[in-house]
């Protein structure tokens, strides 16, 4: 079982061609079955410690990894039941039904209510081939059996959903929660976005010698998407000054508040100089350096990126501060009330690298609600309008023109109060400041920090203690 950082993501059409793949290399659906039903049934032993495991299995393939990890659970003496929705229809799980000598009860109907529970439940209905919403009681008598259970645990995908956008096919609490998931061969969309990710509980990889990892196919051969990565944060040379650790400037608006909040944040993130192109009134802390706007306060070869949006307005004023912003070479993030004022077609013009940040709201404005995934729309995005954009959430996914996209995964739910996305502009233009020809990784490393800050609070907090939090995630980094 592997973590599931910087892992590539794939599609289920992807993951079939890297099957065939590994077929035409040798390979053979019943090898691969063999290794992801043992490797099941080995995480299965571990974690059930004893208890009963009643293995849930369907028509395909995925119930043929089922049916190999329970009879791989009762050869090593594991109690174990198997119940089944209908016959094996595939080749290769007709002969993995064949290694199951015990008996087959039925499912959902078979199973009467009390017998049906164990303490650990296996679903190995569907996974990757599911293509309709589930029929009949399928969908609620597993839910019951995985609430029932001390442990459920989903084999690929949790049954019901839709692989490669993460939706529920039969609608909103159509499927089963579990507490894990081990996606075999690789993440598929669905174990990252919502609310698939959270239908998997924790998710953990199964190898299966299908040659996905980094080190054995580069990135863009076997798919543009992966997940984020801790980043590695260099520290200060000795002979860093503050400019050369990242210069910063914030255009403020009528909302104070805001612009602070990333001003900090950009200086708790690694920034050597934070100004604040500000007409408020002086504050703590006094490390920010704040200066009144003028048309050329932009016009510094120092600043290594500058942020726009957080408390911005979007009266005349504001359209003139983003006019100044589009119009000068450095690096830019673009958030909040400046989402709203911007001009697609202006910001291609832009020849420095520029950040979007929009959450679901802004981005709809911006671009249109748009088909499939949210991976595919964030793709959609940045190809349109030129920029890397990060379209924000609990899923945050990071995309860039080309294709390139990284999502994030692990994003506390207590990042859902006022201010976190300014503390999050202000940290991916630290990050932006650090790597400006790099402006993907640059939003992936803020992305990170800030998801790393809010676990390390760990619980209710408010958007200042995360920018307060960030030296802390910095530090896991170096
Ligand atoms: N990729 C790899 O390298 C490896 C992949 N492996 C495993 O294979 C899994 C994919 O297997 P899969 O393609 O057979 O699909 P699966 O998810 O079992 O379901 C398809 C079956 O369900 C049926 N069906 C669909 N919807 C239905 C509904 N609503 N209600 C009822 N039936 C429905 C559908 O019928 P049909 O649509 O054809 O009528 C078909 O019979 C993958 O997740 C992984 O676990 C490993 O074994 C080894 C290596
Ligand atoms: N439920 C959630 N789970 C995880 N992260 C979340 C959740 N809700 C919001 N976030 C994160 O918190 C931040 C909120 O940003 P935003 O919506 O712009 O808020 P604000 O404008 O108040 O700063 C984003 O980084 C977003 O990804
Ligand atoms: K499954």
């Amino acid at each position: 079982m592997m973590p599931i950082d910087g892992q590539p993501v794939l599609t289920a059409a992807q993951m079939r061609a890297a099957e065939e793949r590994a077929i035409a290399a040798g390979a053979s659906v019943e090898s691969l079955m063999q290794r992801a039903g043992e490797g099941v049934a080995a995480a299965v032993r571990r974690l059930a410690a004893g208890a009963e495991v009643l293995v849930l299995c369907g028509p395909g393939n995925n119930g043929g990894d089922g049916y190999v990890a329970a009879a791989t659970l009762a050869r090593a003496g594991h109690p174990v039941r198997v119940a089944a929705l209908g016959e094996p229809k595939t080749a290769a799980a007709q002969a993995a039904r064949a290694q199951w000598t015990g008996p087959v009860e039925s499912f959902p109907a078979g199973l009467p209510e009390d017998a049906a529970h164990a303490p650990v439940v296996v679903d190995a209905v569907f996974g990757t081939g599911l293509s309709r919403p589930l029929e009949g009681d399928v969908g609620r008598a597993m839910q019951a059996l995985a609430s029932f259970a001390r442990l459920s645990i989903a084999v690929d995908l949790p049954s019901g959903l839709d692989t490669d956008t993460g939706a529920e096919l039969g609608g909103p609490l159509s499927t089963a929660e579990h507490d894990l998931t081990l996606a075999l061969g690789a993440l598929k969309p669905a174990h990252v976005l919502q609310p698939g990710a959270k239908q998997c509980g924790a998710v953990r990889l199964l190898d299966l010698g299908l040659g996905l990892d980094r080190i054995s196919a580069p990135r863009t051969d076997v798919s543009a998407v992966e997940t984020i990565a801790r980043p590695r944060i260099a520290r200060p040379e000795p002979w860093s000054h503050k400019f050369s650790r990242g210069m910063v400037t914030v255009v403020s608006g009528p909302m104070h508040g805001a612009s602070e909040l990333a001003a900090l944040a950009a200086y708790r993130a690694g920034a050597g100089y934070v100004q604040l192109l500000t007409g408020g009134l002086p504050q703590r802390p006094h490390a920010i350096v704040r200066r009144r706007w003028s048309a050329d306060a932009l016009d510094d070869k120092r600043i290594g990126a500058a942020v726009i949006g957080p408390g911005l307005g979007r009266d005349d004023r504001a359209r003139e501060k983003l006019e100044v912003a589009l119009a000068s070479d450095r690096p830019l993030v673009i958030d909040g009330d400046a989402l709203h004022l911007l001009d697609l077609a202006r910001l291609r013009e832009r020849k420095a690298a520029t950040v979007l940040t929009p959450h679901a709201g802004e981005f709809a404005a911006l671009f249109g609600e748009g088909e499939g995934s949210k991976i595919a729309h964030a793709q959609a995005a940045a190809r349109e309008s030129g920029a890397v954009v990060v379209f924000k959430g609990p899923d945050t996914v990071v995309a860039q023109p080309d294709g390139l996209a990284d999502v994030s995964t692990g994003a506390s739910s207590w990042l859902s109060v006022a201010g976190t996305g300014d503390v999050l502009a202000g940290t991916i233009a630290t990050m932006l400041a650090q790597r400006p020809h790099a402006p993907r990784e640059a939003a992936s490393a803020g992305v990170w920090l800030h998801a790393a800050a809010a676990r390390r609070l760990a619980g209710c907090f408010i958007a200042d203690d995360l920018a307060n939090a960030l030296p802390g995630a910095l530090g896991e980094c170096l």
